[in-house]
């Protein structure tokens, strides 16, 4: 059976990063995809981990061969999904998490309508601003434009299934893996193992 999608949205700064980091850490069977950009590493980063760094030509070509599933320039960088990775970890049974902006999501949903769309929200514009500033990956005029575009971003937020406010860590990971284990739960999920329909005489 394919695998399932998980898009994540959020505002720079919400908390995206760290939750995705959690949950992928506490569930199993589920595959980060691992995006391209333009956008130079931070200290920590890793390449082939947290992305795949790369330059604009690079990207440019990825992009006219038809690489990637969705592309979007994001607070003046270009990021991209990799049509390939994604599809063989769907074909392989493996659920797949993107954590991508408002315009990639648009994007997917053209493309996998019944996906799960997550938003990440910030307890407030103020603890939204801390965060950033805090994490001080940015220079002044960088953070400024993520808190700029923070405002327009919150706006998609309806446009998601789930909404978790990042407030307190512990309790918006328990969401976020709630969401993956009811999605799981999907009687149209569960009744498709052919194993299970054959032991209780439903095949
Ligand atoms: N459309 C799209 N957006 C992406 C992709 N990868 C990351 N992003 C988004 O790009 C934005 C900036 O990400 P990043 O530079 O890591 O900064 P952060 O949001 O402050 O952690 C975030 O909204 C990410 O969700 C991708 O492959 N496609
Ligand atoms: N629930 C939380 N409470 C307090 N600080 C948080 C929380 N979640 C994340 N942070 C911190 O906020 C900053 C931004 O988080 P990050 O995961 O990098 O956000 P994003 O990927 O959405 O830009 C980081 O320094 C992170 O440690």
């Amino acid at each position: 059976m394919e695998g399932d999608l998980f898009v994540i949205s959020a505002p720079s700064g919400a908390g995206k990063t760290t939750l995705c980091r959690r949950l992928l850490a506490e569930v199993a069977g589920l595959d980060f995809s691992v995006s391209h950009t333009t956008r130079p590493p931070r200290p920590g980063e890793v390449d082939g981990r947290d992305y795949h760094f790369v330059d604009r030509e690079v990207f440019e070509a990825m992009r006219a061969r038809g690489d990637f599933l969705e592309w979007a320039e994001v607070h003046g960088n270009l990021y991209g999904t990799s049509r390939q990775a994604v599809s063989a970890a769907l074909a392989a049974g493996r659920d797949v998490l993107l954590d991508i902006d408002v315009q990639g999501a648009r994007e997917i949903r053209r493309v996998f309508p019944g996906a799960c769309y997550v938003f990440i929200l910030p307890p407030s514009l103020e603890a939204l601003e801390a965060r950033l500033r805090g994490r001080g990956s940015e220079d002044e005029a960088a953070a400024a434009l993520r808190l700029a575009n923070a405002r327009r971003e919150l706006h998609a937020a309806s446009e998601y299934d789930y909404v978790v406010v990042n407030d307190e860590l512990d309790a918006a990971c328990e969401g976020l893996r709630a969401i993956v284990t009811a999605r799981r739960l999907r009687s149209a999920r569960v009744l498709a193992a052919p194993g299970l329909r054959a032991a209780l005489g439903l095949g």
